[in-house]
């Protein structure tokens, strides 16, 4: 059928609409698709990082996982040094035999490596340190009263204490997601406080979600697509899709993160492949320290827990997927794109920034804010990104872009809206 091709690569992505999609169909059907060879591909040409796997500095994860895949659009968005452009040399094997899937570009002269240069310079004038340790200091306020109204709400056997720590749980996750982006730390296994896991979630929203946003590769639009699809298609959004989603929304929002433990502990019985590792237990400190204030009834404690994870579960929701993705004016697969198909482009267009967020930390961090800079350097400290905004807005102009925001609520509109819509936008994005 027609609709099934993707505007950014030449195949349509395997297993995209098999019946269990997870983390692990994805890079099976990304080996497939990738013309890799087996081993890992940059540009074109084809690396065998073996050797490399456990000295990488970011962590071992990124090698091992992409392992058979492109990893063109991750190289570039991970490292803002040259040292990973001299060392790749060394692992290089053969010239690729096929062209790269993924259609998108990034040129030297083009947008995103001009600004990628353009902000190497300016961190050389940023004190990074003082901005990153700000965000750790938040991090870690926020993990401690995410344990304090825990322990309160089982101490006096309050609900609401409980709803307020599932809050607390929540923020904690998204700021830890800053953390899940870079070299292997502490911190990113308090995101797996919901029952979400850290791992998964590098392949859903970084290798996927990030490199290619709002398009079929992104895996979590997929993953969602029985309850939300945003994707303008009437092949494959139904009524109940397009405006029932408006009424159940809640409530899958606040099971969403309970049902990735259930659906990875169904993978790994299935399968027979276990995928629960031990990072996995990290979500049960949280009845655990409440037992700890409390141990006269289990059953309390239990109660309690779930509505923590309910409320952590629907303020994830109605944060992360009112972002900064889902709008009608923001391109879409199946939208028509702009002809500059740069990388980098590409980003700014599927993304409207969060202009209510701006100024605070505090806020970014816990919001999912400076969303578009996030996109493009993902391993930058969220404290760093605002001082990068004078080198982006001078970059856009000069690639004729156009940066864009707009408020929570408008957000929310937005999105319900994208839900709704099945006709593709038939205009490019402005300029
Ligand atoms: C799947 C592809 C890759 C991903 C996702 C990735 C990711 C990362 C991350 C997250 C960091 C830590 C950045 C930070 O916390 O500031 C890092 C650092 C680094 N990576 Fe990679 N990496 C990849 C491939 C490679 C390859 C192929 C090489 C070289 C052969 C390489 C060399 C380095 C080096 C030297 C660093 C130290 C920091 C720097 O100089 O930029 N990486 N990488």
């Amino acid at each position: 059928m027609t609709w099934k091709s993707s505007q950014i690569s030449n195949k349509f992505p395997t297993y995209r609409n098999s019946a269990f999609i997870t983390t692990h169909s994805w890079l099976e059907g990304k080996r497939k698709d990738d013309n890799a060879e087996g081993l890992w591909r940059v540009y074109d040409s084809i690396y065998d990082l073996t050797d490399f796997i456990n000295r990488h500095p970011g962590g071992p994860d990124w090698l091992r996982l992409t392992k058979g895949t492109d990893i063109t659009e991750l190289f570039e968005a991970h490292h803002l040094t040259n040292a990973p452009e001299r060392m790749l040399a060394k692992y290089k094997v053969r010239d690729a035999k096929e062209p790269r899937n993924i259609t998108l570009s990034l040129e030297e002269d083009g947008f995103y490596r001009t600004l990628k240069s353009r902000v190497k310079e300016q961190l050389k004038t940023i004190d990074c340190k003082k901005y990153s340790t700000r965000s750790d200091l938040i991090h870690s306020s926020i993990l401690a009263l995410s344990f304090i109204f825990s322990m309160a709400s089982s101490l006096y056997g309050s609900k609401l204490l409980a709803i307020v720590a599932g809050l607390f749980v929540n923020w904690t996750v998204i700021i830890a997601h800053n953390y899940f982006h870079r070299k292997d730390n502490w911190r990113m296994y308090t995101f797996n406080l919901t029952l979400m896991n850290y791992k998964d979630w590098r392949i859903s929203h970084v290798l996927s979600h990030h490199m290619f946003p709002n398009s079929y590769h992104d895996l979590e639009l997929s993953t969602l697509e029985p309850f939300f699809c945003w994707v303008p298609n009437p092949y494959i959004k139904n009524f109940i899709q397009r405006y029932i989603s408006w009424i159940y929304f809640p409530f899958v929002y606040s099971v969403m993160t309970i049902m990735q433990y259930i659906k990875r502990t169904i993978y790994s019985i299935a399968k027979g492949v276990n995928i629960i590792e031990l990072d996995d237990l990290l979500p049960f400190t949280i009845p655990l320290a409440m037992y700890v204030a409390n141990s006269s009834c289990v059953f309390k404690i239990l109660q309690l827990w779930l509505i923590t994870l309910l409320s952590a579960g629907f303020s994830f929701g109605i944060i992360g997927l009112n972002a900064a993705h889902h709008h009608p004016e923001i391109v879409h697969e199946g939208d028509t794109m702009r002809n500059n198909r740069d990388w980098g482009l590409y980003q700014i267009d599927t993304i409207i920034d969060r202009g209510d967020l701006k100024g605070s930390q505090l806020l970014v961090l816990t919001h999912f804010g400076d969303h578009t800079l996030h996109h493009l350097f993902p391993t930058l400290d969220h404290g760093i990104l605002p001082h990068l905004y004078p080198v982006l807005y001078q970059t856009i102009e000069d690639y004729e872009g156009e940066m864009r925001e707009c408020s929570w609520l408008h957000h929310i509109i937005g999105q319900l809206k994208q839900l709704a819509r099945i006709t593709p936008n038939p205009n490019p994005p402005k300029k």
